[in-house]
């Protein structure tokens, strides 16, 4: 299906008028499929180290991690905005380290860029954003900074956590953002910020008061070994790809496969040859 390409310029006007759908992919096969289900974002996650690399945390992905699954990416979705996670390492050490590693990305495919962080991030956002790549900020949870913050666990329950959001929201407003991903947020305290901030909110376990939602791919469809709570699983690939494979196995140990139809016969006799 054609559909019109999206821009942050068009997630940006989304808020207010209707959902904003984002969803998680790292290669080639699942952007086919993000794109042609018409979803507006796909965001190339550094969430890709748990969920395809296997990794323990999102700790382990590197700059050239990401730039080769947002290439894939690219290569596959044009109608959707694709979103690349600056990932661990790539923009803390300093403005010109994120600066650089934006320009990577973009180089890459992607056509905007997000990383982790609130008020003390904004520089970096802002020198990005004068660098001509749109910025998506990420707030609540930030996985990147688990070792520090505890763990994956709720935030913005209580009203210090819950300020603290809305300041550093609005400081990345401030620095240029087009949208914010609120992650693992109390659902009161995402509708405050949605309420208060001129730019969609993207919404992963935070509730329904955001102006978007978005989802790991492999969630969605049942093909990753740790799943959130939050996560809501449509189909069991993992049991329908397990089912194929098994069978597959079972034909070859029992010569059922290949078959005629998988088979290509010489053009002329080669018995002599035996
Ligand atoms: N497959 C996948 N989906 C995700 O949404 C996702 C990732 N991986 N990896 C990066 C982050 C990590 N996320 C997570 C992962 C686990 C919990 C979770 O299980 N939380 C529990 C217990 C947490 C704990 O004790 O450390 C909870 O009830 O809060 C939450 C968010 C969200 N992101
Ligand atoms: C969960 C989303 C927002 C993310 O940052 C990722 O997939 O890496
Ligand atoms: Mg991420």
């Amino acid at each position: 299906m054609a559909r019109e390409k999206v821009t942050a310029r068009r997630i940006l006007k989304m808020k207010g008028e209707r959902p904003i759908v984002a969803v998680t992919a790292y290669d080639y096969p699942t952007a086919w499929i993000a794109e042609d289900a018409g979803v507006d974002v796909i965001l190339v996650g550094d969430s890709l180290g748990m969920v395809v690399l296997g990794y323990p945390s999102t700790l382990q992905v590197t700059l050239d991690d990401m730039v080769r699954h947002t290439a894939a990416v690219a290569r596959a979705a044009r109608s959707p905005l694709i979103v690349a996670d600056m990932p661990f390492g790539s923009y803390e050490s300093s403005v010109t380290s994120a600066v650089e590693s934006a320009i990577a990305l973009v180089r890459a495919g992607g056509e905007a860029v997000k990383l982790e962080g609130g008020s003390e991030y904004a520089d970096r956002v802002k020198a990005i954003v004068d660098a001509g790549i749109p910025v998506m900020g990420h707030l609540g949870l930030t996985p990147q900074r688990a070792l520090r913050i505890g763990g994956y666990r709720p935030r913005a329950r209580g009203r210090g956590e819950a300020r603290e959001l809305l300041l550093d929201a609005e400081s990345l407003v401030e620095a240029g953002v087009f949208s914010i991903v609120l992650e693992f947020v109390s659902e009161e305290a995402a509708e405050i910020v949605t309420r208060r901030l001129p730019v969609p909110t993207i919404c992963i376990g935070s509730g329904r008061r955001c102006d978007g939602q978005i989802l790991v791919f492999h969630d969605i469809v049942g093909l990753s070994r740790l799943t959130p709570p939050f996560a809501k699983k449509y189909v069991d690939a993992r049991r329908i790809m397990l089912e194929a494979l098994s069978r597959y196995a079972e034909d070859v140990r029992a010569g059922r496969f290949p078959s005629e139809e998988h088979v290509v016969h010489a053009k002329e006799p080669l018995d002599d040859l035996d």
